[in-house]
């Protein structure tokens, strides 16, 4: 298992990771979803001790990366699947990885196989598309037979058919037993692969739950309801009815109504009242996607100016606003919450709040709302001066998770209400 408390992760000015406390358990695949930017490398890389955390503390079955013995046997890792030695054959990356480790030579042809590169073993990396560099970096992952995997984005660039064995193989190795970490942007592929989601924007945890759970807790469900073709009139009345008992109605391109606020048996019973008969009538659910999607508004970085939302910051809705109810798992509402007794995220930009608003006070049972900019900046402590950087913090990778060495930030006290508009790298 991998346990991650209070992890926090600062480069000088940029705060990258803010806090995040979460277990990834074995037996099931984990996936690690957010924004650009939003710190999902940043704690890959901590969890595998190549970025020393400013706070907090990431363990691997209860120890520290460095400090578990004979390390890449135990944990593997897909992180830079770049990062290669171009010269190198295939066979002879994943030879040079085994040897470091302890590995024995047989074990590289096994992983070539399950990869199925076997047949390019031979020729240099460098020449490799994008998709067989990926495989390659799995294999490198799976070489120690690890019992915990983390993979960065491990479909990046495999066309169909790689993404369907990277989804068997990720599914197979948490049916081992085996604790499964994987990142990905592309949510139709993590719902059909993760069984439980952690969610992060802007460095802070916005949800840890199944992906089940997070599907119902961030996307309204409604019904299609379908009249005969050829009864406009019995549509009309049906639109009426369920308006009149509550209902938002809107019609679907293909001439039936997608309602909302009503449950089935209600609209069924409304057109029995109204004596009209129905051709359908059947629940739906938002997917991955769209869920993510209203999830993550507000810790989108990176945003077209051709987008529509560019140049604000959009809650998710029904959960920024005051009194809205918050799912089981959620980080609190509106993605950025402030819990009782914690430190703000410096990170996090708060919706402005109403000038003269009188502070908000947490209903019983509810989580507390963040204070506005202008309370904050009056209430909170300074921010806590950025210790410098251990010499040499960024150690050398693990054999199976080649990363480059992250450059460390200034040692003075850092702005940390300042939010870059660039990526610092
Ligand atoms: N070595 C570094 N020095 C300074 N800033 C960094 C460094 N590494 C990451 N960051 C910053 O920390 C933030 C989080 O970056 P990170 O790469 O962890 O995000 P990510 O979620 O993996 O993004 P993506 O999905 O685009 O890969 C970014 O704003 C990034 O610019």
């Amino acid at each position: 298992m991998i346990e991650a408390v209070g992890l926090t992760k600062r480069y000088g000015a940029k705060t990258a990771v803010h806090n995040l406390t979460f277990q990834v358990r074995p037996g099931m695949v984990t996936g690690f979803l957010g924004p650009n930017g939003s710190g999902k490398s940043t704690t890959m890389r901590m969890i595998l001790g190549l970025d020393v955390p400013t706070a907090g503390r990431v363990t691997i079955g209860g120890r520290p990366y460095r400090e578990l013995p004979n390390a890449p046997r135990q944990v593997g890792a897909l992180i830079d699947a770049k990062a290669v030695h171009g010269g190198r054959s295939a066979y002879h990356h994943l030879l040079s990885l085994a040897q470091l480790s302890g590995i024995p030579a047989r074990r590289v042809d096994e992983v070539l196989g399950v990869v199925g590169l076997q047949d390019v073993a031979k020729r240099r990396s460098k020449g490799f598309s994008l998709g067989m560099g990926q495989r390659l970096g799995i294999a490198a992952a799976l070489l120690g037979d690890p019992q915990v995997l983390l993979f960065d984005e491990p479909v990046n660039g495999l066309d169909p058919e790689g993404i369907l064995w990277v989804r068997n193989l990720m599914k197979r190795l948490a049916a081992e037993g085996r604790t499964v970490f994987v990142s990905s942007h592309l949510m139709s592929e993590m719902a059909l692969t993760a069984d439980h989601l952690i969610v992060i924007g802007r460095g802070q945890l916005l949800a840890d739950m199944s992906v089940e759970d997070f599907i119902a807790a961030n996307s309204a469900g409604f019904a299609r309801v379908r009249t005969p073709d050829g009864e406009p009139e019995g549509r009309e009345k049906l639109t009426s009815a369920l308006v009149e008992a509550g209902g938002q109605v809107l019609p679907e391109p293909d001439g039936a109504l997608r309602v909302t606020g009503l449950a089935l048996p209600r609209i069924s019973d409304l057109a029995h009242a109204a004596d009209i008969r129905l051709w359908e009538l059947s629940p739906h659910q938002a997917s991955l996607e769209e869920a993510y999607m209203r999830m993550t508004q507000a810790a989108v970085d990176y945003r077209s100016t051709q987008d529509a939302r560019a140049g604000f910051q959009q809650p998710a809705p029904g959960y920024a606003m005051p009194g809205a109810p918050v799912p089981p798992g959620w980080g609190g509402p509106g993605g950025y919450p402030v819990l009782p007794g914690e430190q703000p995220n410096p990170y996090a930009q708060q919706p402005p709040a109403p000038p003269q608003q009188a502070p908000r006070q947490p209903a019983p049972g509810q989580q507390a709302q963040p204070p506005a900019p202008q309370d904050r900046a009056a209430a909170a402590p300074p921010p806590p001066p950025v210790a410098a950087p251990p010499s040499g913090e960024a150690p050398p990778a693990p054999a199976a998770a080649p990363a480059p060495a992250a450059p460390e930030g200034a040692a003075a006290p850092a702005d940390l209400t300042k939010r870059d508009s660039e990526d610092a790298r």
